[in-house]
């Protein structure tokens, strides 16, 4: 197929490479300082302030252990390794409710203004409705597409050839869209047909492509802990994903650990320290430069001998073609087998959706130096290119656990090919 459609992708795509995000600079390493004495980054603290606390209940069933003062000086090697900081979470102090302010006296008539009514709490809306508003770009490009190919025409080669072109144009994927225009041609072929009857089709054929890799993040009991590695470019949402992650696996009544793997970003640490502290989760963390695999190890260590259900760790963005850097992912890898031979568990690797092309490179490369076991494709809201997850599910057939449609702890929900069937294709309800 990519043969047959080989001049209409260079049309759209130029011939050349697809574009790359701009490379990221290298990240500064400074000289090993202890995790405490990190300036929080405001950004990060911000964000996480978004994060809708734990439910008490689960905060007051945290066990409350000592806090390990970090070590002094932290070694490059991993071997020995020394022992990490481990933080243990407290319990999220309910705020004292602040004394009502007295009505302000005013002359001989003081009654207190009356107060303002209260505005109307908007509507929460559901998943659904969420990921169909977070998808509009990507669904509305695709229908504007429809409503131009097909107002009053036939279905002939020619609107047949310009829906596919509409269908690539929107990262679905060559093979995606020749079956989906192979699809609407049967039994429709020299008749008229309305933008609602594309759409349908639209959204059966992507059912069919997404369905076999729509598969949960499984969880094994029998692992204390099952260890979830999340690898990734920069910026693709791995420490977010990893905090909503933990804010689901608390919610269930899981013990969690997270180890502050990206050693390179200070921002990541203290992220991923509000997390931890806002979901009721332990956090190994330790000074910015440290060996990465080296905290992964103490952190497993730790995780086994607490008997944690999850460990989750963090690692620091790379980008696929610098080989230095997937070595080091290499390696990470290889010092927690050393720890559990089983282990990682699972190794999920984080896509941001904006990226457009690029991420099927990035499924390639990750999921042959990292084994990769699962997507979580993130900021599919505000981008036009949601299509490209179509295309990354055909070509490499990988399960799709978690999909995001924004910075908040409740945009992160597991992947339905249903939903994201419906949604891209701009299908109401
Ligand atoms: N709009 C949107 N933003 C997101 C989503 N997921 C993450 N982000 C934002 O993307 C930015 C980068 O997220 P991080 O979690 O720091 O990414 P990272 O992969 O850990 O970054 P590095 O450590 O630099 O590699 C943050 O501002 C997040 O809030 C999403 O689904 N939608």
């Amino acid at each position: 197929m990519a043969e047959e459609k080989k001049g209409l992708f260079r049309r759209f795509f130029g011939g050349g490479k697809p574009a790359e995000p701009e490379l990221a600079p290298e990240p500064e390493i400074v000289s090993p300082t202890p995790v405490r004495a990190v300036e929080p980054d405001a950004e990060a603290i911000a964000a996480a302030a978004a994060i809708e606390p734990a439910p008490t209940e689960i905060l007051e069933a945290i066990e409350v252990e000592t806090a390990r003062e970090p070590e002094p000086s932290e070694p490059q090697a991993f071997e020995p390794p020394a022992a990490p900081a481990v933080a243990t979470p407290e319990p999220v102090a309910v705020a004292e409710p602040a004394p009502a302010p007295a009505p302000r006296v005013t002359g001989f008539f003081s009654a207190p203004a009356a107060p303002a009514p209260a505005p109307e709490p908007a509507p929460k809306q559901n998943w659904f409705q969420r990921l169909r508003a977070g998808l509009s770009r990507s669904s509305s490009a695709l229908s504007d597409g429809i409503v131009s190919v097909f107002t009053k025409r036939k279905l002939d080669n020619e609107t047949l050839d310009e829906f596919e072109d509409v269908l690539i144009q929107a990262d679905l994927g060559l093979t995606t869209a020749a079956a989906i225009t192979a699809a609407l041609k049967k039994g429709r072929f020299d008749k008229e047909i309305d933008g609602d009857e594309v759409r349908t089709v639209l959204a059966d054929e992507v059912r069919k492509v997404l369905f076999p890799v729509a598969k949960p993040l499984v969880i094994d009991p029998a692992r204390k802990p099952h260890v979830i590695l999340v690898v990734g470019v920069n910026g693709t949402g791995k420490t977010t994903t990893i905090g909503k992650l933990s804010a689901k696996l608390r919610a269930e009544g899981r013990s969690v650990m997270l180890a502050a793997g990206d050693t390179f970003r200070a921002a990541a640490v203290e992220q991923l320290k509000i997390w931890a502290q806002r979901t009721g989760s332990a956090i190994v963390a330790r000074a910015i430069g440290a060996d990465a695999s080296g905290l992964a190890f103490d952190a497993l260590r730790d995780a086994q001998a607490a008997g944690t259900d999850v460990l989750l760790i963090d690692t620091a963005g790379r980008l696929q073609n610098r080989t230095e850097l997937m070595a080091e992912l290499e390696k990470i890898i290889r010092v927690i087998k050393k720890q559990d031979p089983t282990a990682p568990h699972s190794v999920l690797l984080t896509l941001d959706a904006t990226t457009g092309q690029n991420a099927l490179q990035q499924v390639e490369i990750f999921g042959r130096v990292a084994g990769v076991t699962g997507l979580v494709m993130t900021k599919l809201d505000g981008t036009a290119r949601g299509g490209i997850l179509v295309a990354i599910a055909a070509k490499y057939g990988l399960p799709i656990h978690f999909i995001g449609v924004g910075e908040g702890v409740d945009d992160l929900e597991p992947f339905s090919a249903d939903e994201f069937a419906r949604a891209i294709a701009g299908i109401a309800a």
